[in-house]
């Protein structure tokens, strides 16, 4: 079967159907592995406050335990969230004729396409995306808007400016509650900003008539530390809740809770963590009636530098390091041929070469 990413996305965009039934190119009914779930009970989101003074405590929890959780008094400004909003709906709402004059091309990551998971899949999703990277935004903006990119280009920029300081803020706290000092903290890579590489990916669901055989977004884990996420208040992020006492292996969809922003744990984040904190496996579905936009704002390292295990965390007491450092592209590039078994193949004692004949 070929890709969907090598077909041309003119042909397979969402906007441009006009049918009464999906394609099989778009149909994932039989892919539906697990039943949804409520976030109530044991199965919820935590919400926290960022003027908590248990705040260590509870971002060190909802890291361990869940890998998602939602934020509140994170400090961006409702009336930035709103603008960053509209701009993104601005974005979506041009021709797919105009989009298509800034698709990403090969060998760049800029611009507007596909799920750039959407190599690792055999259908294509209901999606459309927009990616940011530093120094690609200007010139895009201005094939969009020949006459009016300034506010978008300002727009993001604002917002930028504004997520970047709490990304770090939040990965601060993430090695607090590991209990390394400042100090200690300073002297990791999180302290160092020189090696701390930031991305944004605008995204976009329309709306469908049949969203329960589509997929918004194919489930995945984030490469990288962690990602903030801006949604435009349309329910459709979902994490999957392995087995356990509870029942079997469900998507819990995460609640949509105004003035609050999502933060979810990375691959990288787990390894940094010596698999303390949990890399969530998460996907978005589609919406029948509303167009969903989110954005996700994704903290990692330098491409040159190599994240492996704190040595804060090792030692005669805590144990061994579970997993080799590794670059974010030397990851991406395991997870393109291993799938959800990449880290497994970056264990210590893992058995690479088995895992790669399996693959
Ligand atoms: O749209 C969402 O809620 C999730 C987006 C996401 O997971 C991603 O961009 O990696
Ligand atoms: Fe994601």
């Amino acid at each position: 079967m070929s890709s969907p990413a090598s077909v041309d996305l003119k042909i397979h965009h969402p906007q441009n159907f006009r049918f009464n039934s999906i394609p099989d190119s778009h149909d994932w009914s039989d892919l539906y592995d697990h039943p949804s779930a409520e976030p109530i009970g044991l199965d919820s989101v935590p919400v926290i406050d960022l003027n908590d003074p248990n705040l260590i405590y509870k971002i060190g929890k909802a890291c361990e335990e869940s890998g998602v959780f939602l934020i509140r008094n994170h400090g961006i400004e409702p009336e930035l969230l709103n603008r960053f909003g509209s701009q993104i709906h601005r974005l979506f709402a041009l021709p797919v004729e105009v989009k298509l004059k800034v698709a990403k091309t090969k060998g760049t990551d800029a611009g507007y396409g596909g799920a750039p998971i959407s190599h690792l899949f055999p259908k294509f999703m209901w999606y459309e995306g927009f990616a940011i990277q530093t120094g690609s935004l200007f010139d895009q903006a201005q094939i969009l808007w020949p006459d009016d990119y300034s506010s978008f280009c300002a727009v993001i920029e604002e917002y930028k400016k504004a997520i970047k300081p709490l990304g770090y803020r939040l990965m601060h706290l993430m090695l607090l509650s590991l209990g390394l000092t400042e100090e200690e903290i300073d002297n990791t890579l999180i302290g160092d900003s020189s090696k701390i590489k930031n991305a944004m990916h605008l995204n976009s669901y329309p709306a469908c008539p049949y969203p329960d055989q589509v997929v918004g977004l194919a489930p995945h884990t984030d490469t990288g530390f962690v990602a903030v996420l801006y949604h435009n208040g349309v329910s459709g992020l979902q994490v999957l809740r392995c087995k356990d006492d509870i029942g079997p292996a469900r998507w819990v969809t995460v609640p949509v809770v105004p003035n609050t922003l999502v933060v979810n744990i990375g691959d990288l984040m787990h390894v940094l963590s010596n698999g303390t904190f949990h890399n969530v496996v998460h996907r978005s579905t589609v919406s029948k009636t509303n167009q969903r936009l989110s954005a996700a704002y994704f903290l990692g390292p330098q491409l040159d530098v190599k994240v492996g295990p704190l040595s804060e965390l090792m030692g005669p007491e805590q144990g061994p390091p579970l997993y080799r450092p590794v670059t974010w592209p030397e990851l991406q590039k395991l997870k393109s041929t291993l799938h959800d078994k990449a880290l497994q193949s970056m264990k210590i004692d893992g058995k690479i070469e088995e895992l790669r004949k399996g693959a």
